[in-house]
């Protein structure tokens, strides 16, 4: 059985991929069935008129094996990168099919932001995204007790949850506190990319490591209060190991839920890295979240009222309950670190391969930062304009996360066909970004085309651009993403000039979209 499972052939996983493009890699499980469903399935009223959802063109697929064929030699997605499938699968239309393979679920593909806009709006308070099935078995079978995290809950758990969270996470007030601290982290960084350069002034071959301990460095200071020193020489031993497991538990996830991995039936060591690595960050985190609750229960009762409270502190208050608050620290950890170190990498790449919007973006650093050593405020961050829009180009050129995925909680009717309410429905992310028809010429780096005077290079619906998802399941770090990234774009092209002398750098899918090539940038001093 074990043999026979290890030759499940590669190209299954391009699929398995495929239904899970979320960030957080809940593979499907149970719930795609809409057992969730918070809204009662009337049929929309078109419902009649619509066509079946056996009608929705699509690769061929057979009553036996599904779609599979499809990734046989000769089929359409034979050896065809997971990235550019979309493309493929758009041609057949706005609504287009993919058969499940092997009992999975069937995918449909929206690959028209009208249709986009009808799916998630009619999401309902309870919308499902489904992910890695080796979370969802950590929560459930090795962390029994632990409340499910946000990412792995659904239903009415999931909303709870997510209500008290959205206080704390989403509140400018809450975000402005961090402001100084996320600084004083990137400037380590800052300091390090000095120390780390070789005599050439490139960066060594690991600096995607680098930034993943800044992204590190930088969630651990929300999620647990707490400074790790993940970034130094020496880091501190909560920092190295903190370090070890969640670089651990990236690579194993990729290898648990994207890779073929016969884990479900036996305990493979690849299974057995991640449940270690899984423990360690949890006994970290619940290491910091009790020292959070005893400052918390040594606040004099003077001091209760005007004291300001970290998003720990807080999370403690809302959820009055220790445990949500490390289920809470684990997802930011796993949904805040890969994702904003790479987003980094990928600004950094952009600004460096297109030296004249560099310099723009230089020119208003120069305007807004007088002093570069002086830590940067919220007033000076609000100002830099035009990096914002080269972020925004950046994740609109270079999506990490290629698509998103929701399951219909009711009966829908896209593109004139019937949807059936449990149908898993995919947003295509890296489809929409580079196409011609959403974005006037697509192909270049614009960063002018998000800001005010350059209509012509608009994006045309605001549905084919939606980085951090939408809704009420939108990513819900989003607001502190933003500010480690533009701290960070801004610190470095404030202080260095960055060259790409190479050839274009390949991407590769892991749990995200990430860059196959070292990041040999050159690095040298600005003035
Ligand atoms: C640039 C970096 C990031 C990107 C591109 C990103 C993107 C996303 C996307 C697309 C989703 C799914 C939204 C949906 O289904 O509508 C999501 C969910 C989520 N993100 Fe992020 N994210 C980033 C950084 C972060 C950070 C820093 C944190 C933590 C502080 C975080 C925590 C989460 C959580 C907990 C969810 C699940 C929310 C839920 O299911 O209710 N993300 N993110």
């Amino acid at each position: 059985m074990t043999t026979m499972l290890r030759r499940v052939p590669q190209y299954l996983c391009q699929v398995q991929r495929l239904q899970q493009q979320v960030p957080l890699r809940l593979r499907s499980t149970a719930h795609a069935d809409a057992q969730y469903a918070a809204e009662p399935t009337d049929k929309p009223v078109d419902w009649d008129n619509a066509k079946p959802y056996s009608a929705i063109p699509g690769p061929k697929s057979n009553p036996f094996v599904g779609g599979l064929m499809s990734f046989l030699p000769g089929g359409e997605f034979y050896k065809v990168k997971l990235e550019d499938m979309f493309d493929t699968l758009a041609s057949y239309g706005p609504v287009a099919k993919m058969a499940g393979i092997m009992g999975r679920p069937d995918i449909v593909l929206l690959s028209d932001p009208k249709e986009i806009e009808i799916a998630l709006r009619n999401e309902g308070t309870w919308p499902i995204r489904q992910g890695a099935d080796s979370l969802q078995y950590y929560f459930e079978n090795r962390r029994k007790g632990l409340p499910m995290s946000l990412v792995s809950s659904q239903g009415k758990e999931w909303q709870e949850f997510r209500t008290a969270v959205n206080q704390v996470m989403m509140q400018p007030r809450n975000i402005k506190q961090y402001v100084e601290p996320i600084d004083s982290v990137t400037q380590e960084i800052i300091d390090r990319m000095r120390r780390i350069r070789d005599e050439n002034s490139l960066m060594p071959a690991n600096f995607s490591d680098e930034l993943a301990k800044w992204a590190l460095e930088s969630i651990t200071l929300v999620a647990l209060d707490a400074k790790l020193g993940c970034i130094s020489d020496n880091p501190n031993p909560d920092g190295a190991k903190m370090v070890q497991c969640s670089h651990t538990v990236f690579d194993s996830m990729y290898k648990l839920d994207v890779l073929p991995s016969p884990w479900k039936f036996v305990s493979t060591p690849h299974f057995r890295k991640f449940t270690k690595a899984m423990d360690g960050i949890t006994e970290i985190s619940s290491k910091y979240v009790k020292a959070g609750m005893e400052r918390l229960k040594n606040v004099p009762a003077t001091e209760l009222k005007d004291r300001s409270y970290s998003v720990l502190e807080n999370l403690l208050i809302k959820t009055e309950d220790p445990d949500r608050a490390v289920a809470m620290a684990l997802d930011m950890m796993l949904a805040g670190i890969d994702t904003t170190s790479t987003v980094v990498a990928t600004v950094l790449y952009q600004l460096a391969t297109n030296p004249e919007k560099q310099k723009t973006l230089q020119e208003e650093l120069d305007r807004v930062i007088p002093d570069k050593r002086k830590p940067l405020t919220k007033e000076q961050l609000e100002e830099l304009k035009y990096m914002r829009a080269c972020i925004k180009e950046t994740m609109r050129i270079m999506p990490i996360i290629i698509g998103n995925s929701r399951t219909s909680v009711k009966d829908l009717v896209l593109g004139g066909y019937q949807i059936p309410a449990g149908t898993m429905l995919n947003t295509p992310n890296y489809f929409l970004g580079r196409n011609e028809k959403y974005f006037p010429r697509a192909k270049e780096f614009l960063p002018e085309r998000w800001l005010p005077g350059a209509p012509d290079l608009k994006c045309k619906n605001p549905f084919a651009y939606l980085p951090f998802g939408f809704g009420p399941r939108m990513c819900v770090g989003r607001r502190f993403a933003d500010l480690e990234i533009e701290t960070i774009v801004a610190k470095v092209f404030r202080n260095f000039n960055l060259e790409w002398n190479n050839p274009p750098a390949a991407l590769k899918m892991q749990v995200v979209l990430v860059f196959a090539d070292p990041l040999r940038f050159k690095v040298t001093d600005r003035a």
